[in-house]
């Protein structure tokens, strides 16, 4: 953690933030792993989970829990961390991470930011509506993630952004790259899916969800 106080700077505000995009399906301890190492390797204000209303390459899902649910768990993961949970992609009516990034960069324009995602989802990047356009809109970090990072590397999308790869030792910096870049992030491996989660607690969302939802009940299971 960081110490009391480093959070805001820059003139009180919070200019560098790091964007986790994700179902929250639930929220789990990775999410908040790999975006407390990022805000360090990043030097991050903050990071903001962008709770999806619904990720484009998931509409057949059949055990995407409410929104209001996944929402709930990520507000708890994120509990005493720089992390804000946030539901402008429901408000600005957006699902597609290109549209969300138009209106954010629109709406911020004090605000820099850099897209974090797991080596999972660069494997399926090139899939995702304008994904060039992202990679021109934000620098894009990726953590890696256990047993996906060969098929990332190797993937369509990762065809076109090697020659974007930038040192991860010159991560902090990621400001003044030009864009396209990509850095490579490798923290602590953490194998917590929310996959497996769900097949292991397929209900978890009751836990989160009115009149149940209380600290108590999410304190004993969380
Ligand atoms: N264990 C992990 N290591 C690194 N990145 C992760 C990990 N788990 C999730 N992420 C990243 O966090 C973001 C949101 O992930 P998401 O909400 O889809 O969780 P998930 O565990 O991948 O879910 P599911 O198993 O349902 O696909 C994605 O960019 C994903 O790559
Ligand atoms: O924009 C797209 O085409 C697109 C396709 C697939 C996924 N995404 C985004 O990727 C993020 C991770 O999604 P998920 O479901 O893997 O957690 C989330 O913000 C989704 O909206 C975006």
């Amino acid at each position: 953690m960081r110490k009391k106080g480093v959070y805001i700077r820059r003139n009180g505000v919070a200019t560098r933030i790091g964007l986790l995009g994700g179902s929250f399906n639930p929220a789990h301890a990775a999410h908040r792993h790999i975006s407390i190492q990022a805000l360090h390797a990043l030097d991050l204000d903050e990071v903001w989970w962008l709770v999806s209303p619904g990720n484009p390459l998931k509409d057949d899902a059949h055990d995407m829990a409410p929104f209001e649910a996944r929402l709930a768990s990520a507000r708890y993961q994120a509990r005493h961390a720089p992390i804000r949970v946030s539901d402008i992609e429901r408000k600005l009516g957006t699902r597609y991470t290109a549209d969300t990034l138009r209106k954010l960069i629109r709406h911020y324009p004090k605000k820099r930011f850099i897209w974090l995602m797991g080596s999972d989802n660069l494997d399926q990047f090139h899939r995702w509506r304008d994904w060039r356009k992202i990679a021109r809109d934000v620098p894009i970090a990726v953590a890696a993630r256990p047993g996906y990072d060969g098929d990332a590397l190797a993937s369509p999308a990762m065809g076109w952004l090697r020659r974007f790869v930038q040192p991860a030792g010159q991560a902090k910096n990621w400001t003044k790259w030009r864009l396209p870049a990509l850095v490579l992030m490798r923290f602590r491996l953490d194998p917590t899916s929310a996959t497996r989660i769900r097949a292991a607690d397929p209900a978890w969302h009751r836990r989160f969800a009115p009149p149940h939802f209380t600290n108590c009940t999410m304190a004993s299971k969380g």
